[in-house]
């Protein structure tokens, strides 16, 4: 199991977000986060990134067999998890170019190598672009393929997105889910597939583009059902979320 997170209990600002999360993501598997505002799924991403104020009170994140629980952020990053804020900091007097050298493990005063450049502009960011600070008056759509940028210039094994298809036009909906696809392993067979990861949405737009395997439900801190992210999406799409408390009470019996 690449991650796996056990009997897990979170406070922020002294309320408890998180109450008993047990989840757990193999190799190679794409997994959904859905569920209503305020449930917790922001809460779940920083506290697996391992964000200091998000305070663990109960239970343990095991990744890649080591217990991550009590390591800092950087540790985490350095051992393969990576994220996609929803909306990420800006960062004055740092520039994109800066950011991209530092995340792909290059010297500063090197030119960015021919890989990053390529994903540069792919991703449709011109020379001149790459020389603004981190997300200082960047569209919404430019704030979403910068995020993507910097996670293909860390590779990570396994990598967490927050709503990546949220005030995205179609066309880059689509720009982007080609990179995400890549970020997942999606264009490999099934079984040669490495890297994994969990994505937040809200309408499921983004599954039409990158499949996923498995769909979790959270409601009020707890995941209250899990299981095929299509079926789930119609479910909630006919009778709300009000279903999956009922499914969380009595099992799939009901
Ligand atoms: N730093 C904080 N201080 C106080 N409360 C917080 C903090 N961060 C999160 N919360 C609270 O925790 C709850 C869960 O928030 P979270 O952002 O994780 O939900 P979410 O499921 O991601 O919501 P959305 O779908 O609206 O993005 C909310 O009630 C929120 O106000």
């Amino acid at each position: 199991m690449l991650l796996e997170i056990k009997n897990l209990a979170v406070e922020v600002s002294g309320k408890l977000v998180l109450k008993d999360i047990n989840l757990s993501i193999d190799e190679g598997e794409t997994h959904v986060l859905l569920g209503p505002n305020g449930a917790g799924k922001s809460t779940l991403f920083l506290t697996i990134l391992g964000f200091p104020q998000y305070k663990v009170v109960k239970g343990s994140i095991i990744f890649k067999g080591q217990d991550i629980t009590d390591l800092t952020t950087d540790e985490r990053v350095k051992l393969g998890i990576g994220v996609s804020f929803q909306n990420p900091p800006t960062i004055r007097g740092v520039s994109v170019r800066d950011l991209l050298k530092l995340e792909s493990h290059q010297e500063m005063d090197e030119e960015l190598n021919p890989r990053m450049k390529e994903l540069a502009e792919k991703l449709k960011f011109s020379d001149e672009f790459l020389d603004r600070d981190v997300n200082f008056g960047f569209s919404g759509g430019e704030v979403k393929r910068s995020e993507i940028l910097q996670l293909l210039a860390q590779m990570p094994d396994f990598t967490m997105f927050d709503e990546p298809d949220s005030g995205v036009d179609i066309e880059n909906v689509e720009l982007l889910s080609a990179e995400i696809r890549t970020l997942l392993d999606k264009d490999k067979k099934h079984a040669q597939r490495k890297r994994s990861g969990l994505l937040i949405t809200h309408l499921g737009y983004i599954l039409n583009f990158v499949e996923a395997d498995k769909a979790h439900v959270l409601m009020d801190g707890e995941i209250a059902c899990s299981g095929n992210p299509k079926e789930i999406l119609e479910d909630i799409r006919k009778d709300g979320f009000k279903g999956c408390v009922q499914c969380a009470q009595c099992g799939s019996g009901c």
